[in-house]
């Protein structure tokens, strides 16, 4: 049974799955003070939040049994993603659910500000009647400045379009095609900073966005310019809004979210030119159903070990290569940790080469298996969402390519791992019909299928030594299941492939290691 804590207000019909599932518990519980979350955490599988729920390091630290953190929304600025993925904890959002709720409020926020809407509101419900006080501008064919097109910035763009208004828009990623596509005019932050008449900002909360819009570029606007914030807090910067205001170049603020949440009494709000809202932005029932359905399916997904789409801290796979890639899946974690145990010393670096077939699709989520079947041989807790992080933690380097050459497979994956005492290589495949094959370890062409107790020895071809071997592992009451044996050269280096029936205790090692013959004895638990 999942145990899923749901700590922030969410639709009962989006949650409506997780409550049916035969497999979950859910336990909601808003409004936890940090210590309650903290107890509460200890036995929950997966943690569904919005924005309230501070979902710190040591929250993470505390979710003993976490798998999955859900955030029923788009910005996860108020989770611990490093702590996340250092924990191995995979982290989702739902980031289409909400786009549409968020555009229409920026674009009541806007209306609301030209108008003088929430001012007039309240002076006419005081009994006063001061037309004259609320006299406002028209969006016509005024510029709107928006910085950030993604899916919020782009739909407010289509709106401020149908008000015949010019869009200016910045964003890293828009390209000039896509730019006409939706009718815009694509912009640098200067362009939006000095032509426009509003200016709406729709990004992410980071270091380059963090008061973008700051004392200099307030001096910098149109005066009379109105601003709107209704992505987060901190983009602008609220104390050079107020000073720009009390000047007379921004004639006026809408804002629906604030550095500090709740803002409390905030100075901003001492001017009757600032309008605005407690975070509503994703408040209506349409969106809050969407993103709680949204997000319940995917921690079912991962809960029950099935794809899922919208990781945070995982790069997305397509559905297509997700299938194609499953099942090498086996494959890549064997093979990791055959590589790891056959190599002696402190690992440097891992190269991944896959070939044939594999060079047809992206492998990457190969190598987050590769890496975590490697590093669970020395560490506890690791899976793939935290795999390529412990690796770099360690100061281990990971080096992925592609060659067209695949020694006669039709698919290849070669790991060679760099030790400070040695360079060993191992390569597998996956037989059609067959499943995984280690096919090469160093010079050595062997077949050996990755699975339960292995023993490598290596040793000089002499008569006699494969018996000798023999009889040690039966004076110890182990079993030979399969037995290969390769060399280059008679006489020369040589090597033995074993599987046997169980674990080979380190006496055994020893005795082995003691013949004359032998140079090194791995034993491998795969
Ligand atoms: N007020 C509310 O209740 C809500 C607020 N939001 C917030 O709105 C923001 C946007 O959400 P979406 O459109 O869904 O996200 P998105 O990821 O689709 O779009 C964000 C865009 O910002 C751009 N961007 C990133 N850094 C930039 C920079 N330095 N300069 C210019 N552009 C930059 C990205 O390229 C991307 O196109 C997020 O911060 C989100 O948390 C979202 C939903 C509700
Ligand atoms: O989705 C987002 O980024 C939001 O800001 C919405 O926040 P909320 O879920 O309404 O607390």
């Amino acid at each position: 049974m999942y145990r899923i804590l749901i700590t922030d207000p969410l639709s009962d019909q989006g949650i409506e799955k997780l409550l049916k599932a035969p497999d979950v518990e859910v336990v909601q519980k808003t409004n936890l003070t940090p210590e309650q979350l903290l107890e509460e955490i200890a036995e929950a599988d997966a943690l569904l939040v919005r924005s309230q729920t501070k979902v710190t390091a040591e929250v993470i630290q505390a979710g003993k049994k976490l798998k999955v953190i859900g955030r029923a929304g788009v910005g996860v600025d108020n989770i611990d993603i490093p702590a996340a993925t250092s924990k191995g904890i995979i982290v989702v959002n739902a980031p289409d659910g909400n786009t549409i709720s968020t555009a229409e409020h920026t674009f009541a926020m806007m209306i609301s500000l030209a108008r003088n809407i929430p001012q007039g509101y309240k002076s006419t419900i005081q009994g006063k009647w001061k037309r004259k006080n609320f006299v406002g501008v028209e969006l016509n064919h005024k510029t709107l400045g928006i910085v950030g097109l993604g899916r919020i910035g782009t739909e407010v763009a289509k709106r401020a379009k149908a008000f015949n208004m010019k869009v200016i828009a910045f964003d890293p990623y828009l390209t000039e095609e896509r730019a006409q596509k939706i009718g815009v005019h694509k912009g640098s932050v200067d362009d939006v900073i000095t032509q426009s008449d509003f200016i709406t900002v729709h990004t992410p909360l980071t270091k380059e966005t963090r008061h973008l819009i700051n004392a200099e570029a307030f001096e910098r606007m149109k005066p009379g310019v109105r601003i709107i914030n209704c992505a987060r807090g901190g983009i602008i910067d609220e104390a050079a809004l107020y000073e720009a205001i009390q000047k007379g170049k921004v004639a006026g603020a809408a804002l629906d979210v604030f550095e500090t949440e709740p803002p409390g009494e905030h100075p901003l709000f001492s001017l009757p030119q600032v309008i605005a809202t407690p975070h509503l932005g994703a408040s209506t029932r349409e969106a809050q159903e969407n993103v709680a359905q949204d997000v319940s399916e995917e921690i079912l997904h991962i809960l029950r070990d099935q794809p899922f789409k919208n990781a945070v801290n995982l790069p997305s796979i397509p559905a297509d290569l997700q299938e194609k890639l499953k099942p090498y899946q086996v494959l890549a974690e064997k093979l990791g940790g055959f590589a790891i145990q056959v190599a002696n010393g402190a690992l440097d670096e891992i190269t991944i080469t896959y070939s044939g077939e594999l060079t047809e699709m992206d492998p990457a989520p190969l190598t987050r298996i590769i890496l975590k079947g490697a590093l669970s041989c020395y560490l506890s807790d690791i899976n793939y969402v935290n795999a390529p992080y412990l690796a770099k933690e360690r100061g281990v380097r990971v080096t992925e390519q592609k060659v067209s050459k695949s020694h006669g497979f039709t698919n290849l994956i070669t790991v060679e791992t760099k030790t400070d005492q040695q360079v060993t290589k191992v390569a597998g495949t996956l037989l059609n019909g067959l499943g995984p094959r280690i096919v090469q370890i160093d010079r050595y062409s062997v077949d050996v299928q990755p699975e339960g107790h292995l023993l490598l020895v290596q040793h000089n071809d002499r008569p006699g030594a494969i018996g000798r071997v023999g009889t040690i592992l039966g004076s110890h009451d182990v079993n030979i299941a399969t037995m290969q044996v390769g060399r280059k050269d008679i006489g020369g280096h040589a090597i033995m492939m074993l599987t046997v029936d169980k674990p080979v205790e380190e006496t055994l090692l020893d005795s082995l290691e003691e013949l004359e013959e032998i140079e090194t004895v791995t034993a491998i638990d795969l």
